[in-house]
């Protein structure tokens, strides 16, 4: 395992659909490397949550816009314990419920709730005096558009659909595989499809890859061959800086 400090405060943007391994990379990145980590789909499904306990409707584009200025997010960044609050409640469990992933990207499509959130994660990379690793859709074509590294993670359909099948079975606390499994990896697959076709197709700020990213297709990788491919690519960027 390679531990690695980079000298000068570095931005490192990742994007790319669900299931790529975004979360797990820039973490283990970000501790690696000593640099803070934001990971902004909490931020979406942590208003997602509010919007929802508020009993807005989440389908109702004016009702969210109205609403989206309302509460506080608050991001904790140490990748070894990031932490998400609203108004002071901590909601890092329930954010990843499925009442919340089903209606965030209705949510997250709103202008007014991108703007919102967009200068929230822009004013936690400036603070961010060690450098930071930000990931989410739209980090290296809107959020940080300058970020010193800018990478796009991909991998198959079916590849994303088992990881997130089997994190959720995790979760829920399931062992051995069994035939209802096979139709809850259908079913993620399903859902996911519909989350990067909602999240492409948006018209403000849609998740799509910078054209100056580095694109990583992590189907056949291990999550360590990620990980130190991306440290490779940051290290890159430092020697060339100096
Ligand atoms: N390269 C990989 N190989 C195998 N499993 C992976 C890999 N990358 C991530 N995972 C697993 O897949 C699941 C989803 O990863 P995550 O980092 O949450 O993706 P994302 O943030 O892009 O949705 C997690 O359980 C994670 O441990
Ligand atoms: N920068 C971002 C990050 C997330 N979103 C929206 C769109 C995504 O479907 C949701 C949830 O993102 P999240 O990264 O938590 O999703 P996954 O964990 O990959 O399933 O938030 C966004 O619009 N822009």
């Amino acid at each position: 395992m390679s531990t690695a400090v980079v000298a000068t405060p570095v931005v490192v943007a990742i994007d790319g659909p669900s299931g790529t391994g975004k979360s797990s990379t820039s973490k283990a990145v970000a501790a690696r490397m000593g640099l803070r980590y934001l990971d902004t789909g909490a931020q979406y499904r942590a208003i997602t949550w509010w919007m929802l306990n508020a009993g807005i409707d989440v389908d109702d584009p004016e009702a969210v816009a109205a609403a989206a200025g309302k509460p506080t997010i608050v991001s904790g960044t140490d990748p070894l314990a990031p932490t998400i609050t609203v108004d002071g409640t901590d909601v890092a469990v329930p954010i990843r419920g499925q009442q919340v992933t089903g209606a965030v990207s209705a949510v997250s499509a709103v202008p007014e709730v991108r703007a919102r959130i967009t200068e929230l994660q822009r004013s936690i990379a400036a603070g961010a005096a060690e450098g930071i690793v930000v990931e989410g859709r739209d980090i290296g074509t809107t959020v940080l558009p300058d970020a010193d590294v800018k990478i796009f993670l991909t991998a198959s359909p079916e590849v994303r659909a088992a990881r997130r099948s089997a994190e959720l079975a995790g979760r829920a606390g399931a062992s051995a595989p069994t035939a209802q499994a096979g139709s809850d990896v259908a079913a993620t697959q399903a859902a996911l499809l519909r989350r990067d076709a909602a999240d492409s197709q948006r018209k403000t700020s849609p998740l799509a890859k910078a054209a100056d990213a580095t694109e990583v297709d992590t189907s056949e990788l291990t999550l360590e061959q990620v990980i130190e491919c991306v440290v490779t690519l940051v290290e890159e960027r430092g020697r060339r800086a100096r």
